[in-house]
């Protein structure tokens, strides 16, 4: 009989290593606290579908995430994806940034083996938890040949979905994930059931290579509001922010005022990345605001934090607003 396949299982933190008072604490527990051995050891049957190895790589509450996080996490599954006894990768997270992590591991590891990121709604002390079904199918996806080459995949509620389109949509319930585009497939009783492909370039196929990415450039997000002022656009040009991500109203929609300020942040050599608060749908150049005569950049279906994630990656690279919406149509 064959060996199974050896899965590495990254913990980062989160509530799929949370804890709680009593089995009633669904939403109020202590995030990140249950180290990555007793996780395992927790779930026998994971044995059952791979050979696993544990690696505490951070234990904090996702939010907390900030780029050296990302760089160090990526370094780490760059590194694992290189080596000839690892088949696959499973990173477990906090979900309220997972979606974020998740598109720039996409971005810049170049491997087609299966890396799956997973969290939990709900800590494992809780009635009805999520996790060690979540980790049991992440696990499963990950030590399966057909889950390769699809870029870095998200299994939560029994789904597989793309790393670049999936986002916590519903912030109470265990179907909390959800991409505008549906699941790339289901994963039932350890088998995989795949319905469609993702079309965007991603790992192997990325311009972008963790191996070669030393820091990545201060990118922020401002949000679009009635009244809106120019502060927070003014504040984040004096901080030397490199490109600013404006999280407008509707179809990309600027207030008169803030169209002002960022012209002179882009006068100032800022990129300036139109994207939408309004979760789903995307962003059309020269729709809304004049993004030709401006020299604007638009966003296309990515959400405002994921924007922020490919205009930080792009502009390792990009050396003008063209180059970076190409890049933004493509990934
Ligand atoms: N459900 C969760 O994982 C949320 C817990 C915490 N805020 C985090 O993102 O890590």
């Amino acid at each position: 009989q064959a060996a199974k396949p050896h899965v590495v299982v990254l913990a980062t933190g989160g509530t799929i290593a949370g804890a709680g008072a009593s089995t009633l604490n669904s939403v109020t527990y202590v995030a990140a606290k249950v180290p990555v051995e007793k996780l395992l050891a927790g779930l026998p049957e994971l044995a059952s579908v791979a050979r696993l190895t544990g690696e505490q790589v951070f234990q904090t509450a996702s939010e907390s995430f900030n780029n050296e996080h990302l760089l160090t996490l990526a370094r780490r599954v760059s590194a694992l994806t290189k080596q000839a006894d690892v088949d696959g990768i499973v990173i477990t997270h906090g979900t309220d940034t997972l979606e974020e992590t998740a598109y720039f591991l996409n971005l810049v590891v170049h491997s087609a083996k299966p890396i799956v990121v997973v969290g939990s709604m709900r800590p494992g002390t809780a009635l009805s938890a999520d996790g060690a079904l979540n980790l049991y199918n992440a696990v499963s996806v990950a030590a399966s040949q057909d889950a390769a080459g699809k870029g870095v995949l998200v299994t939560m509620n029994d789904e597989i979905q793309s790393g670049r389109d999936v986002a916590k949509s519903i912030n109470i319930k265990t179907e909390a994930f959800k991409s505008q585009w549906g699941p790339l497939g289901m994963v039932v009783e350890g088998r995989n059931y795949w319905f469609r492909a993702p079309v965007k370039r991603h790992t192997v196929h990325s311009e972008f290579d963790i191996d070669a990415i030393e820091t990545l450039p201060a990118v922020d997000i401002v949000y679009g509001y009635g009244n809106m002022n120019t502060t927070g656009i003014e504040a984040y040009g004096k901080a030397g922010v490199k490109a600013l991500i404006h999280a407008g109203t509707g179809n990309g929609s600027v207030a008169a005022q803030a169209v002002d300020a960022l012209k002179a942040l882009r006068a100032q050599g800022v990129q300036i990345v139109r994207s939408s608060r309004v979760p789903d749908g995307f962003v059309l150049r020269n729709a809304e605001q004049p993004d030709d005569k401006y020299d604007w950049v638009v966003a296309h279906d990515l959400r405002p934090q994921k924007a922020r994630i490919l205009a930080m990656v792009a502009l390792t690279k990009a050396r003008d607003s063209k180059e970076l919406q190409r890049i933004f149509w493509e990934y």
